[in-house]
């Protein structure tokens, strides 16, 4: 087979199959790739977790229950996948997990699934490495217990599903940090064995663990960090916009990306890329949090709510 290299186009050659081997009998094989493309119009949800954290945490001496430094640095990374990916319009962390939300309008990728996943998956991984020494500025990550995540593209057809989709991760957040404040507190100042603490707990509900925290413990569950009890809600908080400067009556964004006009999209884009991306601890299952901040699930970068 005789070589080509095309220098015009590349700095590194590449090398040119001769014009009978383009096209060729092996070629065949592009067909066994299938598209994958989301249901258009609906929201998408990128869910990553980390892989085997109970060891990794354990491996690298985590604080139980909660390790701040740990959080922070899962609230970084997704801080920077925001800011990577202008499309998405709010993210929710908890423990090893994080929820990524892109809007019914988005066209991000074709809204192939496995790109979005995968470019999700890996832009977070790589910001957690690259920002692991400034949480853990003495405890070097090595091999074999190397950081990684999995990745899932779930689509919900309307805002209210979308909304209680959210609630349900930070029902999750609160059902489990309540069970490890409570156990943790019993085997860590209390002096019971694991086993004995998790067979007390076994059948309780949420006030009979606030009252062996405060009775035992005296210690005030609704006292505990915010970042704790509620997780970490991600979004963008944009600057105060003149009323004239905001979209008119029927939303820019409710209307699909590929019908608005490029400069629209481009405006939209340059808006989101510049606002500041918040992390916050905050309620995010009663109206008022979606109330107060109305572009989260509008899509329109809009006016900041007056107080
Ligand atoms: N000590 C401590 N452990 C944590 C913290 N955050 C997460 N973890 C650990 O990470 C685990 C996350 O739970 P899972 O995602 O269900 O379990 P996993 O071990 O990652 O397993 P897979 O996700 O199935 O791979 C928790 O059970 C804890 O053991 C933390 O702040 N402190
Ligand atoms: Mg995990
Ligand atoms: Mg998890």
């Amino acid at each position: 087979m005789s070589r080509r290299w095309d220098k015009s186009t590349h700095s590194t050659p590449l090398l040119i199959p001769p014009p009978d081997m383009a096209n060729s009998k092996f070629e065949y094989v592009k067909d066994f790739e299938q598209s994958d493309p989301l249901l258009p119009s609906t929201w998408i949800v990128v869910r990553i977790d980390g892989r085997g954290f109970h060891k990794l945490s354990d491996h690298y001496a985590f604080q139980k229950p909660n390790d701040r430094r740990a959080l922070d640095l899962m609230n970084a990374a997704a801080v920077e996948v925001m800011k990577d990916l202008p499309d998405l319009c709010i993210a929710y962390g908890v423990s090893d997990e994080y929820s990524f939300v892109f809007p019914p309008t988005c066209q991000l990728f074709e809204r192939r699934n496995a790109k979005l996943v995968t470019t999700i998956v890996s832009t977070f991984t790589a910001y957690y490495i690259y920002l692991w020494p400034t949480y853990f500025p003495s405890t070097p990550l090595a091999p074999p217990y190397l950081p990684s995540f999995d990745g899932r593209a779930v689509i919900y057809p309307n805002t209210r599903i979308l909304r209680d989709y959210m609630s349900w991760r930070q029902v999750d957040c609160h059902i489990n940090n309540l069970y490890n404040t409570t156990f943790w507190t019993m085997v860590l100042q209390g002096g019971m064995t694991n086993t004995d603490a998790e067979q007390e707990l076994k059948g309780t509900v949420s006030s009979d663990k606030n009252e062996i925290l405060f009775k035992r413990f005296g210690i005030n569950y609704n006292n505990e960090g915010e970042i704790y009890k509620k997780g970490s809600v991600l979004y963008r908080q944009y600057e105060l916009v003149e009323p004239k400067a905001t979209p008119s009556t029927e939303d820019e964004a409710s209307v699909p990306e590929a019908k608005q006009s490029r400069s629209q999209q481009d405006k939209l884009k340059k808006l989101r890329r510049k606002a500041q991306v918040v992390v916050d601890h905050v309620d995010i299952i009663k109206d008022n949090f979606w109330a107060r901040r109305p572009w989260i699930l509008s899509g329109t970068p809009g006016k900041l709510p007056q107080n």
